[in-house]
Parts: C-alpha cells; structure tokens; sequence
C-alpha cells in the first residue's frame, strides 16, 4: 500500500467504520474541516489539509488501539472503552453527545425474573462479556455471602449481534445489551430491570500521543463543533431598566454582550443560549418586555 509510507509522520485518528457511530463521526469530521477522500475499500485516508491520517476500525478496537499507543486519537463509546478495559490507559478528551444510549440486563417481560439476583446460576446472553462478566462475578458473591451458600456462578453466553432474539430462542434466561429507544427491547417481549452503565461517544487519545500539538488542535476543533450544535446566539433588544433581569436569562457563557441604542433607555443584548430551551428563553425574555428577538445557528466557535 503506497500510502503505508506516509503514515510515520502523521497523527493517526481511529473512527468507526460503520455502525451506529459512524455518520455523525463522518460530520463532525466536515465540521472540524478535516478533508479527506477515502478510496474504496481501504480503512486508511489521508487528511489533505492536516498532517493526519485517519483510520477506519470496528468501534469495538477502538479502545485497545488507542490504550495500546498505536494510534493517537480515537472515536468510540464510552461502553467501548469499558468493554476493553482501556479506562486507564487512555484520556477520555471530550463527550461527543451522540452515541447516548445504556447498557442494561434486560429479561422476558411475562415470566422473567423481576431482580438481578434471580438471574444468578442461570444464562445471560451478551457481547459484553468483560462488563457483565465483572457485574454477574459481583452480583453472585453478593448473593452467596448474603444466603451463607457456595456461590454458583452465572453463565455468559457470547453473541455478537441481535442479542434480544437470545431469549426467545432458548439460549437464555437474560440479556445484557443497549438500550437508546427502548424499541428493540420491547419488539423482543423484554424489559430492562438493571442500568449497568450509560455511555455516549467519546473522543479519546493515548497517555502518550506522538502529536500532542495536533491532538490540542483537533481537540479544540472537534469542541467548537460540539458547542455549536449545543448553543444557538440570540440578539434582542430591553429597557436598560430591565436588563439585570435579562441577564439572568440569557448569563451567555462569560457574560451577555450588552451594547448602547440611539435611544439611551435602551440597549441590544447578545448572547449564547442553549438550543434545546430556546423557546422557554424567548417566552421569559418576552415577558420581561424584550423585543425585535433574534436568533442565528452559529455555523462554529472556539468556547
Ligand atoms: N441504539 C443505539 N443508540 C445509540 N448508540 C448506540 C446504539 N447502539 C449502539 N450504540 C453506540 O454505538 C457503538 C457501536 O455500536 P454498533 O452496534 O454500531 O456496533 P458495531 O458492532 O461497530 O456495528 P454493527 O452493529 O454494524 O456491526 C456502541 O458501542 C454504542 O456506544
Ligand atoms: O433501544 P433501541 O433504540 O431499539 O436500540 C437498541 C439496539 O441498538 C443496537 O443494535 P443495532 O441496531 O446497532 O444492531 P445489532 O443488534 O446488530 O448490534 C443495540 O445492540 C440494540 O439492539
């Protein structure tokens, strides 16, 4: 492979190859303005514009990629990292927002078990087999010193995929896999009785990366991305009289901008408020006598 001999002075960057991570990695690379044309069926792309390589791999490797110090940056999920036992040989740099779901053992609807404990000794389907191992290891102890009996151990069954069919099928007297929706679980006449651990997708880098400068830039620009999506900017104008009270609506991240209008009893705010409540902010500021509200998507920023 031709381009295998650029790679020594690059900072490389795993991302997943496809999945449920996959797309939104894609535009947060777009966002961070970090170009690159991938040929077909090749997992390595070099960045035009930045001394970069990036790396296609199963979200699952990730972790061990990047704890092993083989490449420098990564995006995965923070069940990911778990899974791998990676939580200590990488730094966690950033929560990407997306990716949000939990990691729950999940058992028939009708019939099933209604505790944690019931499932002991029996047979759990899963593809998380070191975090579950890890829990059902402490769920059966826990149980054994509690009834003063030997400890009986659960069984983990491995499934790579469509695990919520594990019951159904008789392989199984319990799962453990994510839940976003919920859909999936219900669709398969199961409910959820435990959350082991809720995740989201994570930028993550090497104890000691070959690049540190880059991975500060990448970092600050994959930030700004993430704050832009987060925020939107809001500019209107209040009564000076009223603009203590503004200010408690709209603080910004710092402080609003305040700036002074023709007419001196007045004044235009500007300021970053949260997208997710930005109806809520428009209704208080409008009670309080705000008016001519505006708002702008903010297209990036460095916060
Ligand atoms: N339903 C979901 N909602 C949100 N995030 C999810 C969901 N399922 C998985 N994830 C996140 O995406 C990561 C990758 O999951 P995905 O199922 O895409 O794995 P994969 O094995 O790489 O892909 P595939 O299932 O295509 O083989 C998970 O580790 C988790 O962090
Ligand atoms: O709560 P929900 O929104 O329904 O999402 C949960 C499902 O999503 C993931 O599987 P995915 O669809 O990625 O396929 P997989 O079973 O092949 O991993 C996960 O393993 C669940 O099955």
């Amino acid at each position: 492979m031709e381009l295998i001999k650029d790679l020594p002075d690059r900072l490389l960057f795993a991302v997943p190859k496809k999945g449920r991570l996959h797309s939104s990695c894609l535009s947060l690379l777009e966002g961070a303005e970090i170009q690159f044309h991938r040929k077909n069926r090749l997992d390595i792309a070099l960045v035009k514009n930045l001394p970069i390589a990036l790396v296609f791999l199963p979200a699952g490797d990730i972790a061990k990629f990047v704890g092993e110090g083989n490449v420098d940056l990564g995006i995965t999920g923070q069940d990911m990292v778990a899974e791998a036992r990676a939580e200590d040989k990488v730094t966690e740099i950033l929560e990407l927002g997306f990716g949000k779901c939990r990691l729950c053992v999940q058992v028939p609807v009708k019939g099933g078990p209604t505790k944690v404990e019931d499932l002991v000794g029996k047979r759990i389907a899963t593809s998380f087999e070191g975090i579950s191992g890890k829990f059902f290891n402490e769920v059966d102890a826990r149980v054994a010193a509690a009834n003063g009996t030997p400890e009986k151990k659960t069984e983990l069954v491995f499934v790579s995929g469509s695990v919520e069919a594990a019951c159904a099928l008789g392989l199984a007297d319990g799962i453990v896999d994510l839940v976003e929706s919920g859909e999936t679980m219900q669709a398969a006449g199961l409910h959820d009785i435990v959350t082991i651990l809720s995740s989201q997708a994570v930028l993550i880098a090497s104890k000691k990366p070959k690049h540190p400068e880059l991975v500060q830039t990448i970092a600050g620009r994959i930030k700004g991305v993430i704050a832009a999506q987060k925020y939107v900017y809001i500019n209107y104008n209040i009564e000076r009289k009223n603009l203590k009270e503004a200010s408690t609506i709209t603080p910004g991240r710092q402080a609003p901008t305040v700036s002074p209008l023709e007419n001196p009893e007045w004044v235009a705010v500007s300021s970053m408020v949260l997208k997710n409540n930005v109806a809520k902010t428009m209704d208080d500021l409008e009670a309080i006598g705000a008016c001519d509200i505006l708002l702008f998507a903010i297209q990036n920023c460095r916060v």
